[in-house]
């Protein structure tokens, strides 16, 4: 595959407390090495690697091979870098949070990651409503109105969510071995296609060489309800 030879481009990205490993676990996932020394990322890197996706058809049978060019996205768990990574959590499709199996607080900290992707993802939902419906009516009475309904969605959402979430697939991965490094990824990287699939507004998605291109597909996919 040439540069921009790929049908699609996946923005992943990885979360969790400083020294979890992530970078390790990156690195370990493009490079195939494993690095032992702790360098701490500053602020936010990130690293790349193709690969052919091949989903799956009706009845479980194979269906169609894409050409996808993963960003796997490394940010750093140092709190002073919070500010900065959580910016980038908008333009992530897949996360990959982790905590080190060693570190009992890495661990209970998976719960503040989440409640940050959380929240992150219901604020974006309010800002995005609230500025349309200022924007469209500039009205008092229909943005109070407005408020009200926003309330009933945002709650529906926080539960499908939660609803979602709470069936987050989990790997036991090493990155000194390599053990299920790829198919933590490869899992994530499937999620990721079946929820675009959801998403995407297949008719006007679909060319007619069958291939659906990502810069088709973003705009669709924001489309979405959740
Ligand atoms: N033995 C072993 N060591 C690991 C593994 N994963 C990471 N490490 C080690 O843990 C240390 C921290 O790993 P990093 O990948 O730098 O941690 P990080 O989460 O990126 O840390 P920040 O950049 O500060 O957020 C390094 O010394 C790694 O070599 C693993 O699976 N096995």
């Amino acid at each position: 595959m040439t540069d921009g030879d790929y049908d699609y481009l996946i923005k992943l990205l990885a979360l969790g407390d400083s020294g979890v490993g992530k970078t390790t676990f990156l690195y370990r996932y493009t490079d195939n090495k494993f690095n032992p020394k702790f360098i701490t990322t500053v602020g936010i890197d990130f690293r790349e690697k193709r690969v052919v996706y091949t989903a799956s058809g009706p009845n479980g049978t194979t269906g169609k091979t894409f050409k996808v060019h993963l960003q796997l996205w490394d940010t750093a768990g140092q709190e002073r870098f919070r500010s900065l990574t959580t910016a980038f959590f908008r333009d992530a499709m897949g996360f990959l949070l982790m905590f080190d199996l060693t570190s009992q607080q890495s661990f209970l900290n998976v719960r503040n990651w989440m409640s940050k992707l959380w929240w992150n993802a219901l604020m974006w939902v309010l800002v995005w409503s609230c500025l349309m419906w200022v924007l469209v009516w500039s009205c008092l009475m229909w943005v109070l109105v407005w408020s009200c309904l926003m309330w009933v969605l945002v709650w529906s959402c926080l539960i499908w969510v939660l609803y979602v979430l709470c069936r987050i697939p989990y790997f036991e991965t090493s990155a000194a071995t390599g053990s299920e490094v790829d198919r933590a990824v490869i899992t994530l990287l499937d999620l990721v296609m079946k929820r675009m699939e959801q998403c995407v507004d297949k008719p006007t998605a679909e060319p007619a060489n069958g291939v659906t291109k990502l810069e088709d597909a973003v705009p669709h996919q924001k489309k979405c309800a959740c």
